[in-house]
């Protein structure tokens, strides 16, 4: 089957710097795969060519077969790339609900108007709060956005990538910033997404046992290279990942 995500050599250079280093991965349709790799391995840049915020400056990006190396973020948002965290589209004065009604609605291309049928209507908000019960939020569906707690927020980001439709979701350390207290919330909701097995999942995090628990597989960088590809088990084997640095991301485990 093709895979959904595929890149060939991508790489980029900041000045003298390459970052992200001639990597070639592809991930299959329903997959959970984790990026995972020490401080400055290049995982953040990896993820910003995937999504288009930056442009690389080798390398091709591959999406269910087209080339998007040269889309921009929009553009690869409507064919189904999702990444959260970065959302800019939450509006902070309105409910829970009505920001996720709205990705719906978006994803659905029906326009705001007096004139929307009722019934339309009714059906994106039923989808919306069937979207809040997933992500364990659907208590808080009257809550104004802009008064969630942190971890709260990052659930209604997910819920809001879920709404548009998103096929492959980019989750860009989602526990980062969140108290110890919200982790298995969060965690949760990602692993009720994959049980659901109808997306494709990239993280990138740092808390391993999370990784090890969550992935299908894991692609290591180190120094902006691909340095192994593989199961959690087979990760955990290689030697050379071992001697490379794994002890250093255990060291970063929080
Ligand atoms: N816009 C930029 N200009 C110059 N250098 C950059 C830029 N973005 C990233 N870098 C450099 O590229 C390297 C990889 O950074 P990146 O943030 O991708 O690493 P990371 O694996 O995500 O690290 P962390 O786990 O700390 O988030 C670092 O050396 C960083 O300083």
């Amino acid at each position: 089957m093709q895979p959904i995500l595929e890149t060939s050599d991508l790489t980029i250079a900041f000045g003298g710097h390459t970052a992200v280093n001639e990597v070639s991965l592809q991930v299959p349709k329903q997959h959970f795969k984790s990026i995972i790799g020490p401080n400055g391995a290049g995982k953040t840049t990896f993820f910003n060519l995937l999504s288009g915020q930056l442009k690389p400056t080798k390398g091709q990006v591959l999406f269910n077969g087209a080339d998007i190396t040269h889309l921009p973020p929009p553009a690869r948002t409507r064919l189904g790339m999702g990444r959260s965290f970065q959302i800019t589209n939450v509006f902070p004065s309105l409910t829970v609900l009505e920001n996720v009604r709205l990705a719906a609605q978006s994803a659905a291309g029906v326009r705001f108007s007096m004139f929307a049928r009722a019934s339309k209507y009714k059906q994106l908000e039923e989808e919306a709060f069937e979207l809040l019960e997933r992500v364990f939020l659907s208590n808080k569906a009257d809550a104004i956005a802009k008064n969630l707690a942190h971890g709260e927020k990052r659930k209604l980001e997910i819920a809001m990538l879920l709404a548009l439709k998103t096929e492959l979701l980019l989750l860009d350390e989602p526990t980062a910033g969140i108290s110890i207290e919200e982790v298995p919330a969060i965690l949760e909701v990602i692993r009720g997404i994959k049980d659901k097995r109808d997306r494709t999942i990239l993280l990138i995090e740092h808390k391993m046992e999370m990784v090890l628990d969550l992935s299908d597989s894991l692609t290591v960088l180190f120094n902006g290279r691909l340095l192994a590809d593989g199961t959690p088990h087979e990760i955990m084997q290689n030697e050379l990942v071992q001697s490379a640095y794994l002890g250093g991301i255990y060291d970063d485990a929080s």
